[in-house]
């Protein structure tokens, strides 16, 4: 994603926009939460599987892309999940969407450490990754309602 904004002189400034989905996905009321192997500042937090969306790719294909890769997955994506988290000074965002496993795929660790399923009252049982706490806020009504 490209973005402008005026620096103080006045100018446009562009840069570009890292844009970082995640898949929130979710069965029988309970969410999918992937513990990060690597790095180790982070290693054992919970996150929605995902990663950056490549040049020319659409989220929803990121999305897809990511599911299979990480938890070897097929997934139809959602709804959005919360609002857009600006991360790493601004220079990144974080979008979650809602999913739900195609064909009786049952997600493998392939990358992560840990595989959890969580209802509505276990989402603060694990530790998230600062930036997806806006996100797990607004994950646990859509739990509960089913
Ligand atoms: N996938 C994912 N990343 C998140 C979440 N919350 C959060 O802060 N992040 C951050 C962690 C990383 O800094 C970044 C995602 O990077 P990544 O390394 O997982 O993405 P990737 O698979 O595309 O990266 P790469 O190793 O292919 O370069 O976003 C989340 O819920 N899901």
């Amino acid at each position: 994603m490209r973005t402008e904004r005026a620096n103080h002189g006045g100018q446009i400034e562009r840069r570009d926009l890292k844009v970082i989905v995640g898949a929130a996905i979710i069965e029988g009321g309970r969410v999918l939460a992937c513990a990060r192997s690597a790095p180790p500042e982070v290693a054992g937090m919970f996150e929605f599987p995902g990663g950056k969306v490549e040049p020319g790719e659409s989220e929803t294909a990121a999305l897809v892309r990511e599911c299979a890769e990480e938890l070897a997955v097929r997934v139809e994506i959602g709804e959005r999940v919360g609002r857009n988290v600006r991360m790493a000074h601004g220079r990144s965002v974080l979008k979650v969407y809602a999913a739900r496993l195609l064909h009786g795929d049952r997600p493998q660790a392939l990358e992560h450490s840990a595989l959890r399923w969580l209802t509505a009252a276990e989402l603060d049982d694990v530790t998230w990754l600062p930036a997806d706490a806006p996100i797990v806020a607004a994950l646990r009504p859509m739990l509960t309602r089913g």
